[in-house]
C-alpha cells in the first residue's frame, strides 16, 4: 500500500515520439471534421429533396448497400468492419434525424395560393 501522506510523484515526460504522433492525430482528426461537416452539406440537400418530393427521410436499401459496400472496404483496410458499421451507423442517424426535422418544416410552410388559376 503507497503512503497516503507521501508527495504527488512529478507526472513523467511525455516521450517526444507520441509528441509528434499526436501531431498527425490532430491533423487526422481535423480532416475528419472536416469531411464529416461537407457531408452534412450534402446529406441536408438530399434531405431537401426528399421533403418535396415527399420521399422518408431514411432509405433501408441504401443502407444496406452502404453497409455491403463500407464492411468491404473496412475489411481491405484493415479497419474492424463492426467499427465501421457502427461509425456509419451514427452519422446516418443524425441524418435520419435532419430529414426528419426538414420535413416537419417543410409541412409546416404555408403553401402559397395561386388566386388566378
Ligand atoms: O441516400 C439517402 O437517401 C440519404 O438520405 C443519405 C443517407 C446517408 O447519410 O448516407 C441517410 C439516410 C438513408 O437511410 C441513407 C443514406
Amino acid at each position: 500500500m503507497s503512503d497516503p501522506h507521501a508527495p504527488a510523484a512529478a507526472p513523467r515526460p511525455v516521450p517526444a515520439e507520441i509528441l509528434s504522433l499526436r501531431e498527425s492525430i490532430d491533423n487526422i482528426d481535423a480532416a475528419l471534421v472536416h469531411l464529416l461537416a461537407e457531408r452534412f452539406k450534402f446529406t441536408r440537400r438530399v434531405g431537401e429533396l426528399k421533403a418535396q418530393g415527399g420521399l422518408p427521410p431514411a432509405d433501408p436499401a441504401r443502407d444496406q448497400q452502404q453497409i455491403a459496400r463500407l464492411t468491404g472496404i473496412a475489411q481491405a483496410s484493415g479497419l474492424d468492419p463492426a467499427f465501421a458499421e457502427q461509425f456509419r451507423e451514427f452519422i446516418v442517424s443524425e441524418v435520419i434525424r435532419h430529414h426528419q426535422q426538414i420535413a416537419r418544416e417543410h409541412q409546416d410552410e404555408v403553401p402559397v395560393l395561386d388566386t388566378y388559376s
